[in-house]
Parts: structure tokens; C-alpha cells; sequence
């Protein structure tokens, strides 16, 4: 039997968010590109008599190690009597529209499935836990529409130099959605290109948009600041993901510039969360 599984809860990035309408029950219809970057969190699962979780790691602070936290919803879901040992260590910044919650619950799933020999939950299983556990569960670039329980697995993106920033403020989803004034927006187009550089893929996305951007912006004037920063470094593109507050900046692959860009922003906000990588697939290269 296993006796220790560990599993890597990657940053979800909305590298697209359109709004494009809104349900009977208020959730919001959506159409997102969605990719995973090599930052993340560390879950490890052990066999245990008991369930149980701790949390540890340079962002664990204020991160609730009782039953609010998604790892022990998932493993309740997945099974109600099941025991195991978990542990969290925290990179990610909360509530912070990387999907730190959502990215945890899944490696969870994940972690726990190996552990007690069961086949993983499926997409419309963990939809209760948060409308965007579906798009964690296999991290690899995916288009993410219905209110985040449709999936379309996409080809690996081009490779790219990815820039994480969060000011250090937690924005709650809800107030973000509530504060948008149009939920009409029209979708990305029915077929996605094939971008074939870092340079391809921005130019296309700045065609498209996050529509959640706006009124985030408006609520947390912190992140216009960020933005402003991002740009200040020149890259190919700089947006906000999810709900926010973490904006994102891409540059060319293994370019000197992102790192330049990293120290610039770390020196002249030393409280901001700044980190740098690049994108992470848990499956390679799944045709389209
Ligand atoms: C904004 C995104 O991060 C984009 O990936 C997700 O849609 C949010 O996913 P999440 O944090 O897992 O969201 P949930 O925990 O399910 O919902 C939090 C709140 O966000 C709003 N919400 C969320 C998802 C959605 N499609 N429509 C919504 O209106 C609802 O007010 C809900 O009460
Ligand atoms: N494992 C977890 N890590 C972080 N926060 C958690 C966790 N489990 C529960 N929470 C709670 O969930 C709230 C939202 O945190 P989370 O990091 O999932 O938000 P988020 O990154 O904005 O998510 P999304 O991108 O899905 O909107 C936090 O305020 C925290 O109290």
C-alpha cells in the first residue's frame, strides 16, 4: 500500500476571462483560456487513522487548517470516510484569482486517489466544491466555458516567461462579479488559433480580454498600480487573472527581461508577492 503521496497545486492563470452572461441562480457564464504556471503550492497526503491537515509555508497566514479549507471539503467529497494525513505548504497568496484554493483541493484529489486506490472525481463531481476545481483537476492549458464545469483541453501553449505579481490585498470573487456593469460580453472566436511563439500568443490575447479586470480596478485601485508596474517593464502582455488582485506579465522564454522586470518591481515594492516562471502542463501536449 501507499504510504505517502505528494502533489503539486499549480497558479491557475485566466490568461482570457470573457463574461458572456449570467444564469437564473446569478453565476456567471464564462469563456476562459486558462493556463498553469511552475509556481505553486505542496500538498502531501500519508496514510493516517484519521483526517486531518496542516498548513505551513511562507503564505500560509490567515489560511484555515479546519473544515473551511477546500483540501478537507475535497477529501470529504470524494470519500466521506476516508483518512489521511495532509499537509499544505503555502506559496500562493489567498484569495487571490490564482486559484490557490481550487489548485489545492485538486492536488488533493489527486494525491488522495493514488493513496486510496480509487479513480479520480470527475469534472461535474467537484463543481460544488467552486467553480473553478473542474480546470485544476488535469492543470495543462484548457478553455474553460459554462460558469467553469466546461472543458476543452487545448495543445501546449508556445513556452514563455511568466511574471506573478500580487500587491497583498484579498479580493473576494463575488463583489468582483457583482460590480461588473455589462454581463453580455461576446465570447472568444468558436476556434482558437495556433500561436507558435510567446510573441504570437500575446499579440492574440490582446485582441482579447479579462472583463472582470475593470471593475476589480475599481474596488482595489491596487491593481491598476500593479498593472501600471507590468507595463512599466515592457512585456509582451500584462493582465489581471480571475478576480484578481495577481496580475500577470509574459515575456519571451528564458529572456533576460523578466528577471530585470522581477528585481524592478521587488525594489520598488518590497511588500508585493513577485515571482517568476513559466507555464506548467500535468500532461504534455494533448492534441487539440
Ligand atoms: C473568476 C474565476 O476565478 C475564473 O477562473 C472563477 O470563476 C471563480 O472560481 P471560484 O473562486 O472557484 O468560484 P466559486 O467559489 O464557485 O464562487 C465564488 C463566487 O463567485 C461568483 N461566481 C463564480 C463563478 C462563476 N462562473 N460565476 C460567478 O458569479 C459567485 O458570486 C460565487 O458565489
Ligand atoms: N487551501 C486553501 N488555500 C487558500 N485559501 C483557502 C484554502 N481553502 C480555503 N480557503 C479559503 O478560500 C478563500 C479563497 O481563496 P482562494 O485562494 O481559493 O481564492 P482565489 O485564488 O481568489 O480563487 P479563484 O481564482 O478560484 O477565484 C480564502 O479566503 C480562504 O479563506
Amino acid at each position: 500500500m501507499t504510504a505517502k503521496v505528494t502533489a503539486f497545486a499549480p497558479a491557475k492563470i485566466n490568461l482570457t476571462l470573457h463574461v458572456t452572461g449570467q444564469r437564473t441562480d446569478c453565476y456567471h457564464l464564462l469563456d476562459s483560456l486558462v493556463a498553469f504556471a511552475d509556481i505553486g503550492d505542496e500538498i502531501e497526503a500519508r496514510a493516517a487513522p484519521q483526517l486531518s491537515l496542516t498548513v505551513s509555508g511562507p503564505m500560509s497566514e490567515g489560511v484555515p487548517s479546519d473544515s473551511r479549507n477546500l483540501m478537507l471539503k475535497a477529501a470529504k467529497l470524494f470519500d466521506p470516510s476516508g483518512t489521511a494525513a495532509l499537509s499544505l505548504t503555502k506559496h500562493l497568496p489567498a484569495a487571490s484569482g490564482i486559484g490557490g484554493g481550487s489548485s489545492d483541493a485538486a492536488a488533493t484529489l489527486r494525491a488522495l486517489a493514488e493513496l486510496w486506490d480509487l479513480p479520480l472525481s470527475q469534472t461535474e463531481d467537484v463543481l460544488p466544491l467552486g467553480a473553478d476545481l473542474p480546470v485544476c483537476l488535469y492543470p495543462a492549458p484548457q478553455r474553460m466555458s459554462g460558469i467553469g464545469e466546461k472543458l476543452e483541453r487545448l495543445p501546449a501553449l508556445p513556452p514563455c516567461d511568466i511574471l506573478l505579481v500580487n500587491p497583498g490585498i484579498e479580493v473576494a470573487t463575488s463583489s468582483i462579479f457583482k460590480a461588473l456593469t455589462s454581463r453580455d460580453n461576446a465570447p472568444m472566436p468558436d476556434v482558437l488559433p495556433n500561436w507558435h511563439s510567446a510573441k504570437d500568443l500575446a499579440n492574440w490575447l490582446h485582441t482579447q480580454r479579462n472583463d472582470l479586470e475593470p471593475p476589480a480596478c475599481g474596488l482595489a485601485p491596487e491593481i491598476s498600480e500593479v498593472l501600471t508596474a507590468l507595463e512599466a517593464t515592457n512585456p509582451l502582455i500584462a493582465r489581471m487573472s480571475g478576480s484578481g488582485a495577481t496580475c500577470f506579465a509574459l515575456f519571451p522564454a528564458n529572456s533576460a527581461k523578466t528577471d530585470t522586470a522581477l528585481d524592478a518591481i521587488q525594489q520598488a515594492h518590497p511588500n508585493w508577492w513577485v515571482k517568476s516562471g513559466a507555464f506548467f502542463s500535468l500532461v504534455e501536449n494533448i492534441p487539440g
